[in-house]
C-alpha cells in the first residue's frame, strides 16, 4: 500500500511511521509532509526516501531540499498549502494519514477524499468544520473514510460489520464516547482559574500533540468528537454520551437495543488504531504490548460535570445549531487554545472566549467548502477582535 502521511513530524505521523516501520513488506511511503520541524522532516526522509516532501515556507524548502541533497536523496522538496492537497490525491498514492493539526488539515484531507483515497482520518477539525461538505464528498468519490481518533476507531471495531449509517436498522442505541476527563478532572473548582500551559498539557493518560492536548483539559477535544462521531456514524446529539473513564483503557463503547454493550479495549497508544485502519479489514502487529488487566485493576465511570467542563456543552449546543455554527466553534477555540498557550487568555477565558464568539457571529448555512471557510474566517476574525476587546489581550498573537 502505498502511503502519503500529513503532519508526519507531529505524534500521530511519528506513531504511524512507527507502525510502518514494522511492516516493510506491506508499506510504501510516497510523501511525507511537515510545517515547521524541518530536522524531522529530513530524519524522517532519510529512512523513508518518500518522493515528495512538503513543508511550510519557501526557505524551509530551500533548506529541506539541501539536506536530502547532500545525504544523495531524490526527493522532491514542495512547499504550501497547494502542496499538501497534490500530495494528498497524488494517483500513485492509495492511502492518505491526514493528521495536521487544526483547520489547515481541512484542504488536503478533503482532496484525499475527492481523489476517493482510504483516507485515515485523526485530524477531527476537518470533519467538525466540514461535516455535510466532507461526507458527501466521501460518497460522492468513493472514498474509504477509516477513523483514527482512539474513540472513533473504538466504536467503528465495536459497530456491525455492514453498518451503513442507519442506527435504527443495526439495533444501535447509543454511543459512549469515552473521556479521560484530562489533568483537571478533579481538582478544586477554585484552582482552576490560575492554571498554566504546562499543567493543561500534562494528560494523564496519553501523549500528544499541546493543541489536542488543551482540548482534552477543557473536554473541548470530546466535544469536538461528539462532532466527529455525529459525521461519521450519522449519529444524532442525543444518541452520543460521553462517560469519563479516567483509566483510557475501554476507548468507546456501542449500546445495543438488545442490551448488548461492545467496547474495544487497549492500552491507550495510538498505534493500536493506527495499525487498525492502515491494514483494515485484517490485522497487522503494531508494537503495542498487550493489556495487563490485572495491572489496570479498576475500570471507573463519572458523568461529566458541565460546570467544570463547559466547552463540551458548547459543542453540543453547535451541533445542535447546525449550520456554521460547529466550523465557529472550532475557529473559537483554535484562536482560545493557542492564545492560553502563548499567557494571553487564563484557563477559564478558553470557554468564556468561545461562547462569545458564537454569540457574535450570526447563523449561517454552509453548503459548500467557501461557505466554510468563510465560516472559519469569521469565527478567528470575531475570536481574535473579542480576545483584545473584552479580554484584554494585546493585539499580537503569535503561531499557535
Ligand atoms: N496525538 C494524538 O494522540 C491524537 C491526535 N488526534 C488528532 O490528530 C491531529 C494531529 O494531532 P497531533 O499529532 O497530536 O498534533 P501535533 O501538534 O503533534 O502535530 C501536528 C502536525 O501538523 C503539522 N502542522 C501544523 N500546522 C500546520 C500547517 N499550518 N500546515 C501544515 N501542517 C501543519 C505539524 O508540523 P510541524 O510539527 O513540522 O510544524 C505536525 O506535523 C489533530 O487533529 C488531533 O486532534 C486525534 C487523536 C489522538
Ligand atoms: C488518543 C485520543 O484519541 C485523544 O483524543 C484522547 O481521547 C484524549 O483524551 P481525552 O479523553 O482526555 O480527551
Ligand atoms: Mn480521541
Amino acid at each position: 500500500m502505498k502511503l502519503t502521511v500529513l503532519g508526519a513530524t507531529g505524534s500521530i505521523g511519528v506513531s504511524t511511521l512507527d507502525v510502518v516501520a514494522r511492516h516493510p513488506d506491506r508499506f510504501e511511503v510516497v510523501a511525507l509532509t511537515g510545517h515547521r520541524q524541518v530536522e524531522v522532516l529530513a530524519a524522517q526522509c532519510r529512512r523513508f526516501r518518500p518522493a515528495y516532501a512538503v513543508v511550510g515556507s519557501a526557505a524551509d524548502a530551500q533548506r529541506l531540499a539541501g539536506m536530502l541533497r547532500d545525504g544523495g536523496l531524490r526527493t522532491e522538496v514542495l512547499h504550501g498549502p497547494d502542496a499538501l492537497s497534490q500530495v494528498a490525491s497524488l494517483p500513485e498514492v492509495d492511502a492518505v494519514m491526514a493528521a495536521i493539526v487544526g483547520a489547515a488539515g481541512l484542504p488536503p484531507t478533503l482532496a484525499a477524499a475527492r481523489a476517493g483515497k482510504r483516507v485515515l482520518l485523526a485530524n477531527k477539525e476537518a470533519l467538525v468544520m466540514a461535516g455535510a461538505v466532507f461526507m458527501a464528498e466521501v460518497r460522492r468519490a468513493g472514498a474509504l473514510l477509516l477513523p483514527i481518533d482512539s474513540e472513533h476507531n473504538a466504536v467503528f471495531q465495536s459497530m456491525p460489520h455492514d453498518y451503513a449509517g442507519d442506527m435504527a436498522h443495526s439495533g444501535v442505541r447509543r454511543i459512549l464516547l469515552t473521556a479521560s476527563g484530562g489533568p483537571f478532572r478533579s481538582v478544586p473548582l477554585e484552582t482552576l482559574t490560575g492554571v498554566t500551559p504546562e499543567q493543561a498539557v500534562a494528560h494523564p493518560n496519553w501523549v500528544m500533540g499541546r493543541k489536542i492536548s488543551v482540548d482534552s483539559a477543557t473536554m473541548m477535544n470530546k466535544g469536538l468528537e461528539v462532532i466527529e462521531a455525529h459525521w461519521l456514524f450519522n449519529a444524532p446529539a442525543d444518541r452520543i454520551e460521553v462517560v469519563i473513564h479516567p483509566q483510557s483503557v475501554i476507548h468507546s463503547l456501542v449500546d445495543y437495543e438488545d442490551g448488548s454493550v461492545l467496547a474495544q479495549l487497549g492500552n491507550p497508544d495510538m498505534r493500536t488504531p493506527i495499525a487498525n485502519a492502515l491494514a483494515w479489514p485484517q490485522r497487522i502487529e503494531s508494537g503495542v504490548a498487550p493489556l495487563d488487566l490485572f495491572a489496570v485493576g479498576q475500570l471507573n465511570f463519572e458523568r461529566p460535570d458541565l460546570a467544570r467542563f463547559p466547552c463540551l456543552d458548547l459543542a453540543y449546543r453547535a451541533l445542535r445549531a447546525e449550520g456554521n455554527a460547529a466550523a465557529v466553534l472550532n475557529a473559537a477555540n483554535e484562536v482560545a487554545v493557542a492564545a492560553f498557550l502563548e499567557r494571553r487568555l487564563s484557563y477559564l477565558g478558553v470557554a468564556e472566549l468561545i461562547a462569545a464568539t458564537l454569540d457574535a457571529v450570526p447563523q449561517a448555512a454552509v453548503p459548500d467548502l467557501a461557505a466554510v471557510l468563510e465560516a472559519d474566517r469569521q469565527g478567528r476574525a470575531a475570536a481574535l477582535d473579542l480576545l483584545v476587546r473584552r479580554f484584554g489581550a494585546s493585539s499580537a498573537q503569535g503561531p499557535a
